[in-house]
């Protein structure tokens, strides 16, 4: 049983619009675990887990049942979690076959018969997230002020949010500045916010980011509901005092931003960061070089395994000094930036602004001077980039989107263009239906051959596996 972090009592409950049942939790949580990859589903006939009224789920079960849903492996050795994520790889390319074959008028069976690699393992797989992002909601002892995950289900009503203090992924200072921040929430006069709608509350979200040197960025994110601008700035400020010369000044992170954001998401063009402390940005290492990450900017959740990841990319890319790479969905550009000195010259194309303006930062830094990006969808400027990258002659292709893969026209453009000769495909979601159709897409229409599968862990304890394939003609 883990330790148990603080005494939290589930009944009676003061602070609460709505009791929160111990049976209700344990069940909504049973459903949860039996419907998730999770093969080991804990059973609830725990002794401390008595449903007579007024008797409590006890702490170390929450946060148990939290390790459960977040880190689902995290019982699991990690040779036997290389081993699934190896079976998962093939799996995925079981899937990709099913597909090219599903709709194909010929008898005979196309066959996708691609290498399979072994997974290259984490140099790191405790602490390693450097970003969270916590949720404020009822905590299960009922105090509608928690900062944490949700365990259940938040489409009913019946999900709590439990603090991440056990997640074994999750980084110490991490935890510390959730702790504080939820301390700060807990004095704020603003409400929770369950609702979109006005008087449907403020406090949303907390995001907390780190690099490997332990400098650490928050964003708070607020909906701002019908408050008044002088409201919001004495928000800021209150919470700003709180980190700075307060009861958090002992875990103040090194840059504090509030956001205040009426949307499920905000860019920094629909609700500014505003920062309220210390340095814009945050900044990480990898290879020597430096990166700068705004607040608004990907960045890979682990930094080691990232630069595992872009050394397999590079490798598979074969570039040589003729190349040129087009990056598409570059980020703060590390995969150019990283391959700058092997090749002619890189391109990138990125839609979140302040990503683009990080790259082109970190490409000037890291005396990057072949290397450009351009803000915009891939789907809106991939023609144009293509059609000036006239004089190369040998171009590979890095395609890294979300879980949204890409929209299908980019892909024809790349097929259609004859320097096109090796399209890398990086895909933390490559089962997803989305991913899987780009996959089949370059296979069928492209005529291009699935040569290699290479998965990356970059998620130790979860089923996520980052998977790079590698498409030739
Ligand atoms: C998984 S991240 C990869 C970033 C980068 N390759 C890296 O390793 O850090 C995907 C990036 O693609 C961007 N993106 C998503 N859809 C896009 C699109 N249609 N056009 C251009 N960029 C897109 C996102 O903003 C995000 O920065």
């Amino acid at each position: 049983m883990l330790p148990v972090f603080r005494n939290i009592n589930v009944f009676p409950l003061k602070h609460t619009n709505r009791p929160v049942n111990p049976f209700d939790l344990c069940h909504l949580i049973r459903i949860r675990l039996c419907s998730s990859k999770a093969s080991a589903v804990k059973e609830f006939e725990d002794p401390e887990i008595s449903h007579a009224e007024g008797s409590a789920v006890t702490i170390s079960d929450q946060f148990e049942l939290l390790s459960d849903v977040m880190t689902p492996l995290w019982k699991m050795p990690y040779d036997e979690q290389l081993r699934a994520k190896h079976n998962w790889s093939q799996s995925v390319v079981r899937m990709i076959n099913e597909r090219v074959n599903a709709n194909r008028k010929e008898k005979r069976r196309l066959n996708v018969t691609p290498k399979i690699y072994h997974v290259k393992s984490s140099p790191v797989i405790m602490e390693y997230r450097n970003k969270d992002e916590f949720s404020i909601r009822n905590g299960a002892d009922g105090h509608p002020k928690t900062v944490g995950f949700f365990i259940g289900s938040t489409a009913s009503d019946n999900a709590v949010c439990v603090p991440g203090t056990h997640v074994i992924t999750m980084r110490e200072k991490h935890k510390k500045i959730a702790q504080n921040f939820e301390q700060y929430i807990r004095t704020s006069e603003l409400p929770v916010c369950t609702d979109f709608r006005p008087g449907g509350g403020n406090w949303r979200r907390f995001i907390v980011r780190s690099n490997e040197e332990g400098n650490t960025l928050a964003v708070a994110v607020c909906h701002p509901q019908l408050l008044s601008q002088e409201r919001l700035i004495e928000e800021q400020q209150r919470l700003k005092e709180y980190f700075t010369s307060g009861p958090g000044k002992d875990d103040c992170p090194q840059s504090l931003y509030f956001q205040a954001c009426p949307h499920a998401r905000c860019t920094n063009e629909q609700a500014p960061f505003v920062l309220l402390h210390g340095k814009p940005f945050l900044e990480e290492h990898m290879w020597g070089k430096t990166f700068r990450i705004s607040p608004d900017s990907f960045f890979q959740i682990n930094t080691q395994a990232a630069e595992v990841l872009y050394e397999t990319i590079l490798k598979q890319a074969n570039l040589t000094p003729r190349s040129t790479l087009l990056d598409v969905c570059c980020g703060v550009g590390p995969i150019s930036i990283l391959a700058a000195d092997r090749v002619r010259g890189c391109v990138g194309i990125e839609s979140v602004r302040d990503a683009v303006l990080d790259a082109k930062f970190n490409a000037k830094i890291n005396n990057a001077t072949n290397v450009d990006f351009f803000y915009g969808l891939a789907e809106r400027l991939t023609e144009r980039i293509i059609e000036e990258l006239d004089l190369a002659t040998d171009i590979v292709a890095v395609l890294n989107p979300g879980r949204a893969g890409l929209d299908p026209r980019v892909l024809r453009l790349l097929y259609k263009c004859p320097q096109i000769s090796t399209v890398i495909c990086v895909s933390c979601k490559a089962d997803m239906p989305s991913t899987l159709k780009n996959f089949v897409q370059l296979f069928t229409e492209g005529n291009f051959k699935l040569n290699s599968v290479t998965p990356v862990d970059l998620f130790p304890h979860t089923w996520h596996t980052e998977l790079i394939l590698k498409f030739i003609r």
